[in-house]
């Protein structure tokens, strides 16, 4: 009996440290261990941040995906640590309502694709200096193209000095924000609070003049600040050089944004536009690039999909490779939403109950938090054939229904950048499929690695390419 007690008092201690590091090592298995040991509404308990509910019943899943504001509210679930409260992400009812009626034209497909010529150029760029002959992680290439496509459409910043320290900056900022030092500060602040005092340790940076050199702290959570406070200094630079040429002669997302006017005729203010600039930034990144590998990961061990792939883009780009085309692509985006089946780079998307609610026989008060598990959703026995291969051919017969397939969450919270992405998606492997044979490291087992909110491949996807004559 004793020992007994001693277990569970154990057990309730260290599980919860215990989730987190077999999560960070492999997320899908540990989602499918929880389905097997606690069923298809598993309690989940993760250091750091509140118990979760992860459900994996398809039809409450769709329930609760397709539900309203006066249902739930989204549970963010620690992104409040690096965006700041007005950002979009963390906003609900009419205020989310309000911000997403302004942001949503500058992402609907006709703005996107006005996006293209400027993507294709980077992506070319960036393949031109692939390592040739050599072993090298994908990931590294992926996401250098998608922060420039970033700060190129979203933010309209000319490449130059003030680009790269940017550029720079963002990626510092984000790997540092992950890191153990922000990991300490959250055992004893809420995501919310940690991010407060990082904004408060970053005013000294936010004055800082941006053509003087700057120096980041070399103290522990001062670096970070410091880096996040020299962001702010550059964006608002950014803002201040948009407002002088006019926004009404440019397409980027931050002149769509200035030019916006809420229902009351307001615009925007500065402190907003600065949290939906960095939010845009950290949703877009990491998000895009590990998806992108996950689909060169998926390709490249199906040869066959591949030459179909290379087939369909030499049929559709005959007079020369047009970027608005990509959207003739539709073997190839079959490829990728098939690849985002298997490997959702988001493991789940949560809601937070608004009144109490009685889900698959358990009755739960207001206040619960379920994720709604995209992967286990997307392999679902019941709902698909073979769950585990890879058939992009499945994509193309029929579009299959938003609450079964939702790498992008769905509802009224559903991914902001969703078609942005995949348009970059289409043009970036177009080109790099008919540019370079691409092979995978013979040696290299790969599996998923939970990082932060996101889950890549193992290695970052070491590969090895050879320009095709
Ligand atoms: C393949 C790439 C991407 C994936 C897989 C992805 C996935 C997601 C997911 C799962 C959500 C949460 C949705 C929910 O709770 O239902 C989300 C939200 C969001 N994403 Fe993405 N995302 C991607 C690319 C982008 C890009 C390129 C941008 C912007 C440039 C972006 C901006 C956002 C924003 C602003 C939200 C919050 C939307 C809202 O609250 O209304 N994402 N994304």
């Amino acid at each position: 009996m004793f020992f007994h007690t001693l277990r569970d008092r154990w057990h309730e201690a260290f599980e919860p440290i215990g989730n987190l590091v077999r999560i960070a090592r492999e997320p899908y298995r540990f989602l499918d261990d929880l389905r097997r040991r606690r069923g298809e509404l598993a309690e989940l308990r993760l250091a750091g941040i509140p118990t979760v509910l992860v459900c994996s019943e398809p039809e409450t899943v769709r329930q609760i995906l397709t539900g309203s504001y006066d249902q739930f509210e989204r549970y963010a679930g620690g992104v409040e640590l690096f965006v700041d409260p007005l950002a979009l992400i963390l906003t609900d009812d009419e205020h989310h309502r309000q911000r997403r009626k302004l942001l949503n034209p500058a992402f609907n497909a006709e703005s996107v694709r006005a996006f293209g010529p400027t993507m294709l150029e980077i992506a070319d760029r960036v393949l031109d200096g692939l390592p040739q002959g050599a072993t090298f992680p994908l990931i590294g290439p992926m996401q250098d193209i998608t922060m420039r496509v970033i700060l190129r459409c979203l933010f309209g910043v000319a490449e130059g000095p003030r680009f790269e320290e940017l550029r720079a900056l963002v990626i510092e900022y984000l790997q540092r924000v992950f890191g153990p030092e922000m990991l300490a500060l959250g055992t004893v602040l809420t995501p919310t609070q940690a991010h407060a005092t990082l904004m408060r340790l970053s005013r000294r940076a936010r004055g800082s003049a941006p053509n003087a050199p700057f120096t980041p702290s070399r103290l522990p959570v001062q670096r970070i600040a410091d880096r996040l406070g020299r962001i702010h200094a550059l964006l608002e630079v950014e803002i201040d050089r948009c407002l002088a040429e006019g926004p009404e002669h440019r397409s980027d997302v931050l002149a769509l944004m200035l030019r916006a006017r809420f229902a009351d005729g307001r615009p925007m203010s500065r402190e907003e536009l600065h949290a939906q600039l960095l939010m845009l930034v950290i949703g877009g990144y990491e998000t895009t690039s590990l998806s992108l590998c996950w689909a060169v990961h998926c390709l490249v061990r199906h040869p066959e999909a591949l030459a179909r792939v290379r087939a369909e883009v030499a049929e559709v780009m005959q007079g020369g490779f047009d970027p608005a085309k990509v959207r003739d692509l539709h073997y190839l985006g079959a490829a990728i939403a098939e690849s985002m089946r298997l490997y959702p780079i988001g493991i789940g998307v949560s809601r937070k109950l608004k009144r109490p609610m009685r889900l698959l026989g358990r009755d739960l008060a207001a206040g619960t938090i379920v994720m709604l598990s995209v992967y286990l959703i997307q392999r679902h026995p019941s709902l698909w054939s073979e769950p585990d291969a890879f058939k992009p051919e499945r994509m193309l017969d029929r579009k299959p229904s938003a609450a079964v397939h939702f790498p992008f969450g769905g509802g009224v919270w559903r991914c902001l950048g969703a078609a942005f992405a995949e348009h970059e998606m289409r043009i970036v492997l177009a080109r790099l499929f008919t540019r370079f044979a691409v092979e995978p490291d013979p040696d290299h087992r790969v599996h998923a690695q939970q990082k932060g909110i996101t889950a890549g491949p193992s290695g970052g996807l070491p590969v090895r390419v050879a320009p095709i004559a």
